[in-house]
């Protein structure tokens, strides 16, 4: 599998202070990461960078070979960078159909696909976006980002307060969307276990640093280490 993107020594933050330090990681297409690690230790710093809104002050990130520091967000989405923030960011003045309309590129995901695996967002087409549940927020958010067609899908805490009824359908559509192969994934989970479950390499951040690297499975078999590493909500 061809590389789809590459730190290399990335130092990052918020205008002079300096959230994130020597991180280096590769991702082919096709892979899934799930990015772990305790509050506050960057790991939404860490893919905010990847969408160019953080501050870069030193390092490398290559999108397909290509050096992207300079390349605004929009653009980054344009070439295949789908972000899910922690914030959702719906609008209550558009419906679910027009949140989903107005992003859409060419490609497998269009609307009939994305009510194939949300078919509560088909059942809530006309609702406007602040007239849904938190879930359905995360669906749209979700469903949002696979509009643009993104070659990369950047998650971050889908399963954030949501009911467990609601963790359970998300992740059956991420565990879909990861072995489906075509697409990769970072998924940033407080729940370690559930996001180790569904990848298959893993990055241990601790104070903007990258502490441990290594498959998912090993990582979840080793309960010792899991704890020590991200200690709380495993
Ligand atoms: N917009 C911002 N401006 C300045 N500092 C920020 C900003 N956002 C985050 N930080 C700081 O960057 C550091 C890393 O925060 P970040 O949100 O990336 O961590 P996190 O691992 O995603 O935490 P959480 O699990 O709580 O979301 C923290 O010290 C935080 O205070």
């Amino acid at each position: 599998m061809s590389e789809l993107l590459a730190l290399d020594n990335v130092s990052a933050g918020y205008g002079e202070s300096v959230v994130l330090e020597g991180i280096s990681l590769a991702l082919n297409e096709g892979d899934s990461l799930a990015l772990l690690g305790r509050n506050g230790v960057g790991k939404t710093s860490l893919l905010v960078t990847l969408m160019g809104l953080t501050r870069l002050h030193g390092g490398s990130i290559r999108w397909r070979g290509q050096d992207i520091a300079r390349v605004p967000t929009y653009k980054r989405a344009h070439a295949g960078l789908g972000w899910v923030p922690q914030e959702r960011m719906m609008y209550p003045s558009l419906t679910v159909e027009e949140h989903l309309t107005v992003v859409a590129r060419p490609g497998e995901w269009n609307l009939q696909k994305i009510y194939e695996i949300f078919p509560r967002l088909k059942e809530r087409r006309a609702n406007m976006g602040n007239q849904l549940s938190g879930g359905e927020q995360q669906m749209l958010a979700i469903a949002r980002a696979l509009m643009i067609n993104p070659s990369l899908l950047l998650l971050d805490e889908p399963m954030e307060g949501l009911a467990p009824i609601i963790v359970q359908e998300l992740m059956r559509v991420i565990a879909r969307l990861v072995s489906h192969g075509g697409m990769s994934v970072i998924v940033v989970e407080q729940h370690a276990r559930l996001a180790l479950s569904l990848t298959q390499k893993a990055i241990v951040l601790d104070r903007g640093r990258i502490v441990h690297q290594s498959d998912s499975a090993s990582l979840l078999q080793d309960k010792e280490k899991l704890d020590r590493l991200v200690a709380v909500a495993a």
